[in-house]
């Protein structure tokens, strides 16, 4: 099987700071990945570069940036196979878009629907599908821009499963929910997990990590600083490296906190 996302000695420089340093990554089918750092550590960016939004600075010399086989890629052919939730992407549905249109632009990788957009019975039927699946039935005709933070999060995960991707980009997914919100969060990733679709979640909170994340990368200083699978690298010795303070990680009935110590 292909790599999903295979990343060779890739940096990316903004002015003449390296902000992404000698990255090595590649992840396969099977593979759930948390990506977890400290702030400025590099996830967003890296996050931009897995997604297809930025390109390395360099290339050559050994340099791979490959994503789902090909090293160039067009936005709008990488939509079936990488679903993507960012609260940038949030921020630019903040108008007179209901959920369920929210949901339907994701087909044509749009912020909304236009009359452009030829939209068949198939799509509606699988945007509907979705919204049953994120469990917000009941606010399908209301405007994103009136509901909760959890809620219109909701109808973007849909909005992005809609194509059936291999893998989901969940991007700092509980940014600004309550505990209710994250709870319920917690739930729908991991029945996005059972579902076949893969996720990468990439959170400075650890409460956000479902217990079918196998594998964990650790981001500092815009350099991966561990790699490997969740009992290597998960580990209160690891996490306390990591954000540079002693930490103690408890886990109970799937849920994870860490607590100073
Ligand atoms: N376009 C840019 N120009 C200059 N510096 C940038 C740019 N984008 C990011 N940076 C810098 O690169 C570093 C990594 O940023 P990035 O947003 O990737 O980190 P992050 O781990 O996602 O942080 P956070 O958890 O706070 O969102 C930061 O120091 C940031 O200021």
């Amino acid at each position: 099987m292909d790599s999903f996302i295979e990343l060779k000695k890739i940096s990316v420089l903004r002015g003449d700071r390296k902000i992404l340093d000698d990255i090595n990554f590649d992840i396969s089918s099977g593979e759930n990945v948390a990506v977890i750092g400290p702030n400025g550590s590099g996830k967003s960016t890296f996050i931009k570069l897995i997604t297809g939004k930025i390109y390395p600075s360099y290339t050559g010399n050994g340099t791979v940036c490959k994503l789902f086989g090909h090293s160039r890629w067009n936005i709008h052919n990488l939509r079936s196979m990488l679903g993507i939730v960012t609260n940038e992407l949030q921020h630019d549905f903040y108008n007179e878009i209901t959920g369920f249109e929210a949901v339907l632009s994701g087909f044509f990788s749009s912020v909304g629907i236009s009359n452009n957009h030829i939209v068949t019975k198939d799509m509606t039927k699988k945007a509907d599908d979705m919204i049953d699946f994120l469990e917000v039935s009941s606010l399908r005709n209301k405007k994103l821009e009136t509901m909760s933070s959890g809620e219109a999060r909701r109808f973007l995960i849909a909005r992005a499963l809609v194509n059936n991707p291999k893998v989901l980009v969940l991007d700092e997914p509980s940014n600004s929910l309550d505990i209710s919100s994250s709870l319920k969060l917690h739930n729908t990733m991991r029945k996005i997990s059972y579902s076949g679709t893969k996720i990468i979640l990439v959170t400075h909170l650890v409460s956000d990590i479902i217990p079918e994340m196998n594998r964990f990368v650790f981001f500092k200083g815009g350099k991966i600083f561990a790699d490997g699978k969740r009992s290597e690298v998960f580990t209160c010795d690891k996490l306390s490296s990591l954000f540079d303070m002693k930490v103690k990680l408890a886990e109970n009935n799937g849920l994870c906190c860490i607590t100073i110590v």
